[in-house]
This record gives C-alpha cells, structure tokens and sequence, in this order.
C-alpha cells in the first residue's frame, strides 16, 4: 500500500536519509524505532512533501507521489499527524477536523470519526488549545482521518503523553486499522507501545533501515540496545 524505495533526503549538502526502502501491507501497522537524530521526522516529512527527496520513489498502491506536492499527496491517500501535533490552538475542535475534508468534497465531519474519539464530540465546541496533550493528539489523528487516507503517517504520537493514555491511543490505532482498513506507519522511542500494536518494528540508525522484525517472536533486548543512548 505504500511502498518507498532507494529514498534520499538532504537537507543542503547533508544527506539524512541514505538510500532507504520500505513497505507497507495494507492493514498493516509499522512501527520506525530510532534514538533522537535518527531521521525518523524527516523520513516522515519527505514522505508527505514537506522536505523534498533527492533520489528515490514513493508509491501510494500503484499511484507514484514523489514528485507530486504536499496536498496532492493527501489527495493520493496519504495523512500525517506532524510531531507534536501542531493543531489550530485558536480554531475550535469541530473547524481543526473541517480542515482535513478540504480533498474529499465533504462538508460534514463524517460520523465515524466522532464514533472513535468520542470526547471530541462533547468537546467540538472547544478551541483546540484548551484540549489536553492526550486530547489535541486525538484532534490531530481525527484531522488527518477527515481526508479518508488509504495510508497514515503518525511521527511520535506519544511523545508528551501520559501512559494511561498511550495505552489507548495503542487500542485507538488498532481500531483504525481493522475498522478502516488503514496501513499504519508510526515513528516512535518507546518499545512498550509499538509492541502494543505494531505488526512489525523497524530500526532506524543514520537514515537507514538497520534491523527489522514482525512483532511476534521480536528480540525485545538487541532493539533496545539500538534505541538506548
Ligand atoms: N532543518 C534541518 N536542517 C538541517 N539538518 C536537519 C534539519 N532537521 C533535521 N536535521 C538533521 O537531520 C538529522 C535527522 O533528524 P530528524 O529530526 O529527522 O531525526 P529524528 O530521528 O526524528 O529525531 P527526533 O526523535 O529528535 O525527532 C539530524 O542529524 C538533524 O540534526
């Protein structure tokens, strides 16, 4: 469902990400583990056009997108939810998700939405900066399931939030793929959460793919020693 091959990203003269490849099934969720500076954001910030690639492809299905712009790219069936949110603090919940419909012609926030976040119904009234961590974490994923994507991107989602709360955003993902049928591809530093969902890890070291494996039977110890300082 997406599939990025040989991908190359630079920001000037210094090359980040070197000749990277990746797939995801549909349904699939895939979790990219790496330490701080690994290139997890900017690998998720070229696959949704934010930095421009240098080399390499990016498929949504059999749609190439690596040349195509940011909106065109939410058009092909892909949604990011950016690190640390970055929700309209001034805009209320209900206008934050709004922003998502602007690629599907709709002009009602689908009702399958509120159904998996159903705080944000009481809450739609709200301005999102009023909204807790765990809540504006919520609104963000719910933007980005407003433009029915094929295929989600999610950089850090845990960071800043309370363990009760990555417990059930773990739950939440899930729900999303088996309910939607979306792949899933999450950047993330904590190991408990992306066994809690992940069908499979990856790791991430110096902009490559240094160790892979599906979750069950995954050698819990050599990933943490690539993910400890
Ligand atoms: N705008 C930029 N200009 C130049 N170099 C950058 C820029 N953004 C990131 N880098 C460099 O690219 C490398 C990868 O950074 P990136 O933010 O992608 O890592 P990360 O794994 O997402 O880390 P974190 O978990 O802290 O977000 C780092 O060496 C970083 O210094």
């Amino acid at each position: 469902m997406l599939a990025v091959e040989n991908l190359h990203v630079a920001y000037g003269q210094s090359e980040v990400i070197h000749g990277l490849d990746l797939s995801l099934a549909p349904g699939e969720i895939v979790a990219i583990m790496g330490r701080n500076g690994m290139g997890k954001t900017t690998l998720m910030k070229s696959l949704i056009g934010i930095v421009p690639s240098t080399m390499g492809t990016i498929h949504i299905g059999s749609t190439p997108i690596e040349a195509m712009d940011s909106y065109q790219r939410v058009a092909a069936g892909l949604a990011y939810v950016p690190q640390g949110r970055m929700i309209f603090s001034a805009m209320t919940v209900k206008e934050n998700i709004e922003t998502g419909l602007t690629v599907t012609g709709e002009t009602a926030v689908p009702d399958h939405i509120y159904e998996l976040f159903p705080v944000l119904l009481d809450m739609k009234s709200r301005r999102g900066g009023n909204l807790s961590g765990g809540q504006q974490q919520q609104l963000a994923i719910a933007r980005a399931l407003a433009s029915r994507p094929k295929v989600l991107i999610l950089d850090e989602p845990t960071e800043g939030i309370q363990p009760s709360i990555i417990k059930e955003m773990a739950r939440t993902l899930c729900r999303i793929r088996d309910e939607m049928g979306l792949s899933i591809l999450v950047s993330e530093q904590v190991l408990s959460f992306a066994l809690d969902m992940a069908d499979r890890v990856l790791v991430i070291e110096k902009g490559q793919i240094v160790h892979q494996s599906p979750r069950d039977g995954i050698d819990e110890q050599k990933v943490s020693a690539f993910l400890s300082v």
